[in-house]
């Protein structure tokens, strides 16, 4: 018998250029299915282009990623949606002039075979179903018939990832979740991202260094486009480089 492979997503080598800069450079490692995966690192180190590298925003000079053994290296963001791989981005995604449910109601939408998918949206009855739950399992019930524009920040970072979560995807990108967030929304989110994993796998870039160490299974540390080191978070954290590249950079870091 085959074991399932443990990886979910494993990116070889991935390298972007911008003109002279190098922005990242000959990138590897992998995702365990179930984990949560953490990219950080200190501003300017290349997080948010390896994010959109992987999520088909921008197209790598080298290198490749695959997505449950499958090579996904360069797929549009809507095809690497149908193969199950969501993101969430730091710009948001929401259509701020509808409510919460009905921002839910279409992202399911988008899961309804290609037959129904015509259909008004108030008849599909799977997307109906998958938006209640999503406002329960996200504690949006008071919110649901809000305009998502009227949502505090946290409560819209939320409902973005609830939006990314709708099609029921194996693995959830998450570019910095709680940016801009107060303490309390940041501590909410981070304890929700954490009930998630297990049947999601995720891949976390994150500038709060405190919340990757409690969150993340395994943590991926860049400085200027390259890795420097990778492991569990107590070995990254105590590792003497990457307390000199990062931590050494100021309190709020640490
Ligand atoms: N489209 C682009 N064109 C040119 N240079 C870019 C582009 N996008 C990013 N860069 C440069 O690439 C480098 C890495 O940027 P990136 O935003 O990936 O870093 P980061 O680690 O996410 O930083 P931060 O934590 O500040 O968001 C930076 O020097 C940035 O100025």
């Amino acid at each position: 018998m085959t074991q399932p492979d443990q990886n979910v997503l494993s990116v070889r080598g991935l390298s972007v250029r911008f003109g002279a800069l190098t922005a990242v450079n000959n990138v590897s490692f992998d995702a365990r299915r179930g984990h949560i995966t953490s990219v950080i690192g200190p501003n300017g180190a290349g997080k948010s282009t390896l994010f959109n590298l992987i999520s088909g925003a921008i197209r790598p000079s080298g290198g490749a990623v695959s997505f449950n053994g499958q090579d996904v290296t360069a797929r549009a963001p809507d095809q690497l949606m149908k193969a199950g791989l969501a993101r969430s981005f730091q710009i948001t995604n929401l259509f701020f002039e509808l409510s919460v449910f009905e921002n839910l109601r279409l992202a399911a939408q988008a899961l309804e075979p290609a037959a129904r998918a015509l259909l008004p949206v108030r008849r599909s009855t799977f997307a109906l179903q998958r938006a209640e739950e999503l406002i329960a399992q996200f504690g949006l019930s008071s919110k649901a018939h809000e305009l998502a524009g009227y949502l505090s920040h946290g409560e819209q970072r939320r409902l973005e990832i609830a939006v990314a979560l709708a099609c029921k995807p194996k693995m959830l990108l998450l570019d910095e979740p709680t940016q801009g967030m107060s303490h309390a929304d940041t501590e909410e989110t981070g304890d929700m991202i954490k009930s998630l994993a297990g049947e999601l796998s995720i891949l976390l870039v994150e500038h709060d260094v405190g919340l990757v160490m409690k969150l993340s299974d395994h943590v991926v540390v860049m400085t200027q486009g390259a890795k420097l080191a990778e492991g569990l978070p107590a070995a990254v954290r105590a590792n003497p480089a990457v307390q000199a590249a990062y931590f050494g950079q100021g309190a709020h870091h640490a």
